[in-house]
């Protein structure tokens, strides 16, 4: 059995640091909430951020090889995604184990070149992780009754055993949480207009909604800080100016930490926005380094 590997701070010839150990921060929420727009903010705004994306395109287009007849191989391209949203009863249990084994496979990659040569804090952001995929999205399956209780045993079976082999590769140091109404998501999914999700109702995202509640009010979570980050432009797309703010709390979990990152808005101007999220990161280095 393989011994988890250490992740950053490689030892140099003389004992000392050869690189700046890699931070692993993980961008959870509900979905269509903003987390991969914040995401590219997030790239766009540090070179020392390197953000892996969560895999959708995978799950929307699964190759699989099927023998027609005596020897003629053809290539069949399923879309799980909506399979699982069409009939998640059926579904449900193939999708998180096809999902949390890609959330897996990325937060294995090991960090590129660029952020192991960085000076300053390289983190490595993950949109949503092998822990929201267990203790989110699969336990409100089995709460919903589309997993059923041999396959919620299995999975968490399997996902105990992984976690534990691969250890410090695939734990994380913070977690931002981009938190908005569930009817907020519920219109700018409907504005992404992503066909898979044409089903999706607000009960649906009140219940991922008070998952990420749940997860984050863990009694084992800690406020560390919070702030307040308000600004408003006539760009912006909401329409209610007095929700034109930003919120950032930090807990921690013992020596780690949760960011929590209360984003009610986008602002759609670059240079405002790129402020706030310098602030933000700033806010964050402070913790994490
Ligand atoms: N703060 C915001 N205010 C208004 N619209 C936003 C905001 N953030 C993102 N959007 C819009 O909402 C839609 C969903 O955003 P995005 O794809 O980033 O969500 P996501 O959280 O990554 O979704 P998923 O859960 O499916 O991965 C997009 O059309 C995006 O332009
Ligand atoms: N059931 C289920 N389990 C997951 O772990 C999971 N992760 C993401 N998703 C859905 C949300 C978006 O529609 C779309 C892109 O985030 O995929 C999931 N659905």
């Amino acid at each position: 059995m393989k011994t988890p590997q250490k992740r950053g701070h490689v030892s140099a010839a003389g004992g000392l640091p050869a690189e700046a150990p890699v931070k692993r921060v993980s961008i959870e929420g509900n979905i269509a909430v903003g987390k991969s727009t914040f995401a590219r903010l997030l790239q766009s705004t540090c070179s020392d951020w390197e953000v892996m994306a969560e895999p959708v395109s995978k799950w929307q287009s699964i190759q699989s090889g099927q023998r027609v007849k005596e020897r003629t191989n053809t290539t069949t391209v399923s879309n799980l995604l909506q399979m699982m949203y069409q009939d998640p009863q059926r579904w449900s249990y193939t999708f998180q184990t096809y999902s949390c084994m890609s959330r897996l496979r990325t937060q294995l990659q090991p960090p590129p070149a660029r952020l192991l040569r960085s000076q300053g804090t390289p983190v490595q952001v993950y949109e949503r992780s092998v822990y929201s995929d267990r203790y989110i999205f699969a336990l409100n399956m089995f709460e919903l009754g589309c997993i059923n209780s041999t396959e919620w045993a299995v999975y968490q079976d399997w996902h105990s055993f992984l976690v534990e082999q691969f250890g410090q590769q695939v734990e994380l140091e913070g977690i931002i949480y981009l938190r908005a109404p569930p009817q907020t998501c519920l219109e700018r999914l409907e504005r992404r207009g992503r066909a898979e999700e044409e089903g999706v109702k607000l009960d649906y995202l009140e219940k991922l909604h008070l998952q990420h509640e749940r997860v984050i009010s863990e009694p084992c979570l800690q406020v560390m800080k919070q702030q307040e980050i308000s600004g408003c432009n006539k760009h912006n797309v909401e329409s209610n100016p007095t929700e034109t703010k930003m919120r950032i709390y930090i807990f921690s979990v013992k020596y780690k930490l949760i960011l929590y990152l209360n984003m009610y808005v986008l602002f759609y101007v670059q240079i405002m926005l790129q402020m706030l999220i310098k602030m933000f990161v700033l806010q964050l280095f402070d913790v994490i380094t």
